[in-house]
């Protein structure tokens, strides 16, 4: 089986051509370990033979291009890949066969943002705009207006582990916004803030697609894809079932489930 990493192709925006992402063949297989059922006997049998290994086949053979300055949904029921493939695109997950090319820089966006829970929010914008390669005088210019985005008020000066999960993703965002990807990828990240954040967060998207970058967007909250993107896709069980405009696919999505 042939093992192909993704690549990265740094270019800059004005040599760019239409596309962004371009998906070849790409498979993902993980390898994962099971055990049989938790009978007294079965636990004895486990102690005495190991655990069997296994494997899911998350991503079954997808193709597919996203061009500059789209914005693209993705859809589809519970563990149906669709993480797998943006951990892929992001180059965070290898691919088992296939190719993933990006041009530009690639930034993944999920609940599951690299935050500091003992640190207060303040200096967890400063790590994280640091992560992202700003200085420290420009996350100091900026914080205010991270702080204002936030909406997290003085619980900014408090540590994250005292916060809500709601408040978690609120900074996580407001943070990851601090410097846009050429190329935004966003896992459910909009999921657990309130309708207020979420349409200021979707507005704020819409600012990053209007200068020129690409976004690609899971959640299971088809009112987002609805206003932030006109394509979307349909993934089911590893493979892309639909690919059209939005209203199309959620409109045939929503009749299946
Ligand atoms: N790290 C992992 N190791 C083993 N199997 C995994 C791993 N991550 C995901 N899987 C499996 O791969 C399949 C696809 O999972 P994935 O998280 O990509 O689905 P999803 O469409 O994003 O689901 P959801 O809507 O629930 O977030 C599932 O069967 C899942 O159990």
């Amino acid at each position: 089986m042939a093992e192909t990493e993704p690549t990265a192709v740094s270019e800059s925006k004005q040599t760019l051509g239409p596309v962004a992402i371009a998906v070849d063949g790409a498979h993902v297989r993980y390898k994962v370990y099971e055990e049989p059922k938790l009978t007294a006997r079965g636990l004895f049998n486990r102690a005495m033979r190991g655990r069997r290994s296994t494997e899911v086949h998350a991503v079954r053979g997808v193709s597919v291009e996203v061009n500059v300055g789209e914005a693209v949904g993705i859809v589809g029921s519970n563990g149906s890949g669709k993480s797998t493939l943006l951990r892929a695109i992001a180059g965070l997950q290898t691919l088992s066969a296939g190719s993933i090319q990006v041009r530009g820089e690639v930034g993944l966006l999920g609940v599951g943002a690299a935050l500091k829970p003992t640190l207060s929010g303040y200096r967890n914008v400063m790590l994280g705009g640091l992560a992202l390669g700003l200085s420290k005088d420009e996350v100091n210019e900026r914080l205010d207006e991270v702080a204002e985005f936030s909406g997290l008020g003085s619980a900014m000066g408090r540590p994250m582990n005292t916060y809500s999960s709601g408040m978690r993703a609120r900074l996580a965002f407001s943070i990851a916004t601090l410097r846009v990807p050429d190329i935004l990828l966003i896992d459910e990240a909009l999921a657990v803030g309130d309708k207020d954040f979420r349409e200021r967060s979707l507005a704020r998207l819409d600012e990053i697609r209007e200068a020129a970058g690409t976004i690609v967007m899971v959640t299971h909250n088809l009112s987002e894809i609805r206003k932030t993107c006109s394509r979307s896709i349909w993934f089911d069980q590893g493979e892309i079932r639909m690919d059209g405009e939005t209203e199309a696919v959620l409109s045939e999505y929503s009749d299946e489930r």
